[in-house]
């Protein structure tokens, strides 16, 4: 490989490969169907197919082993569902002949099944047309591998996880598997995703289920296990001592934009910050695991969440949008937050003292993910740097994905000054040419793989809504309000003011620019 440069293998086949050394490597044949179930909606079109395809260009899905099948309600037919899916995986305006061609190539392995969610016909249906795909890719029986992506709303996993289990799985046990993608909001408090959970873990193994989380799949999240345990740098200063405060924060600069009918049945705590936040969370906090094994990794998130203490009403701020209520499909008197800042405590002895503050928020100044350390002012400064600002890492998870360092250094000239300035690593600078693979199309591929370590364990979604639980109960029962804010702005003022509660200094005059090519 040159230096400075990345490339991606083109693979003939995915079956012997494995991003973790940790993961058994078992030779797998016989045919690979995927399956997506709510092929009609807006994840599969939006993130499940575009994501197929691009394993499919790369060499990961081969046309000799692989048939996609799409599923839903709504009729159509295979050309259909194919016309609906075109513009979503390259775009029309820059599409070259040969992207075209390997469209046209792609579209050629999917079928389309109709059928409903909760009565046998469909998924018989489905199993024939599975069976025979399989036999038309000379697979042995029992040899064939099916994944099946519910790209649906929860309220019907159990009934199709049901279906799936009576009349979809692979034949026998001979080396082939069936297994079981689920989307986010998995339960909307802890006793029904425990409920749910029970639900999908009478009918499947937990080997065989795959909670997704897209924020596992984005690159600088996967980076937080190698930048904290592959440099030396780090280990002595990632503690209590050094570390003042650490915010994970997610702002979008758009509403709900026609989704405020499902967004109101869960506001943004439920939407990301249970979630997505949570996860970053564990990767910042977690101790280190025994070895890069899933089971390891998924043992101490575990572990971190569960030291986390109960959230306390005045560590919290909640936000509604000017405007969110204006959508008809929500309602006038609506007490869903689309913001809220709130400060997690860990309760251990790398932890305790230093506040998490998590952020999220729809409809503010910017679009942005970041993960934000800052450290504890310079004991004995003989320079005043504090009044200059404090050391920071910060990780931008998306857009223009970095990580820099900010640093006091002396000022450039004939007098002893100084100024805050950053040791940077912007991506599209360092890695030119490359392209970063999008979330869901390395989830998809590590569960083609059987790798879980990117997954959320059934213990580590209960230890995320015992977090969280109580707080949400107290806002849906109106005992703690959203404050309004204006579309575009930082979010309410009492925001900034808890951040300052929480010892967040921030430095005065200084704004990172990511570098131009
Ligand atoms: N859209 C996004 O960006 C994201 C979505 N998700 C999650 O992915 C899953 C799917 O999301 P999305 O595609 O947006 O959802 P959609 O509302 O588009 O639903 C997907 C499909 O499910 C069927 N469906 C919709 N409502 C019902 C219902 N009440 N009962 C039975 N079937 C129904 C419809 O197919 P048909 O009527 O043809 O059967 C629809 O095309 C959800 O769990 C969502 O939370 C997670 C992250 C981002
Ligand atoms: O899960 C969700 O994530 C998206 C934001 O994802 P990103 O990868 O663009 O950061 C959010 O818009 C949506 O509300 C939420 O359900």
């Amino acid at each position: 490989m040159e230096s400075g440069s990345w490339h991606i293998e083109k693979r003939a086949s995915f079956r012997n490969d494995s991003f973790s050394k940790e993961i058994d490597n078992v030779l797998e044949n016989g045919s690979l169907s995927i399956i997506v179930l709510g092929a009609s909606g807006d994840l599969a079109k939006k993130k499940t197919f575009p994501a197929l395809f691009n394993l499919f260009r790369q060499g990961f899905l081969q046309p000799n082993e692989v048939h996609i099948f799409g599923y839903a309600r709504t009729k159509i037919t295979d050309e259909e569902l194919r016309d609906r899916l075109r513009g979503y995986l390259v775009n029309d305006k820059g599409a070259s002949p040969k992207d075209l061609e390997d469209v046209a190539n792609f579209l050629q392995l999917i079928k389309y099944v109709s059928g409903s969610y909760d009565s046998g016909e469909g998924f018989q249906l489905l199993d024939k047309e599975i069976s025979e795909h399989e036999v038309l890719k000379n697979s042995t029986e029992g040899s064939s591998r099916r994944l099946f992506y519910l790209a649906l709303p929860p309220s019907v996993y159990p009934s199709v996880c049901k279906m799936i289990r009576h009349f979809c799985m692979n034949k026998t046990d001979l080396g082939g598997w069936t297994r079981v993608v689920v989307e986010k909001p998995f339960g909307k408090d802890l006793q029904s995703a425990e409920e749910l959970s029970s639900q999908i873990g009478e009918l499947f193994d937990e080997p065989q289920i795959y909670r997704i989380d897209h924020y596992l799949g984005k690159e600088l999240v996967q980076n937080l296990l190698v930048l904290r345990f592959a440099n030396r740098m780090f280990l002595p200063l990632w503690n209590r001592d050094n570390i003042d405060n650490v915010q994970i924060v997610f702002r979008e600069d758009f509403g709900t934009e026609g989704r405020g009918g499902y967004f109101d049945q869960y506001g943004i705590i439920r939407d990301i910050i249970q979630n997505h936040l949570l996860q970053v969370l564990c990767l910042v906090a977690m101790e280190k695991p025994v070895s890069l094994k899933p089971e390891h990794i998924r043992d101490e998130k575990v572990k971190v969440l569960q030291s986390v203490l109960p959230i306390k009403d005045d560590e919290v701020v909640l936000g509604q949008y000017d405007g969110y209520k204006d959508d008809p499909t929500v309602p006038d008197l609506s007490n869903t937050p689309t913001f809220a800042s709130m400060i997690l405590r860990i309760h251990n002895e790398r932890w305790e003292g230093v506040p998490f503050i998590l952020k999220a928020g729809k409809a503010l100044s910017s679009r942005k993910a970041e993960i934000r350390v800052q450290f504890k002012d310079v004991p004995g400064d003989i320079f005043k740097c504090k009044k200059q600002g404090r050391n920071e890492f910060v990780i931008r998870l998306q857009p223009s994905e970095a990580m820099y360092m900010k640093l006091t250094v002396k000022q450039p000239g004939l007098d002893m000054l100084t100024v805050q300035s950053e040791l940077d690593l912007s991506y599209r600078q360092r890695y030119q040419g490359v392209t970063i693979p999008e979330a869901y199309e390395r989830l998809i591929l590590d569960t083609i793989r059987g790798d879980q370590q990117h997954f959320v364990r059934r213990d580590e979604l209960k230890a995320a809504w015992e977090i969280f639980t109580p707080l949400l109960h107290r806002i849906d029962d109106g005992e703690l309000k959203p404050l309004p804010y204006k579309p575009g702005s930082r979010g309410p003022d009492a925001a900034d003011e808890l951040l300052e509660k929480a010892g967040y200094v921030q430095t005065l005059g200084y704004i990172w620019i990511p570098p131009t090519l």
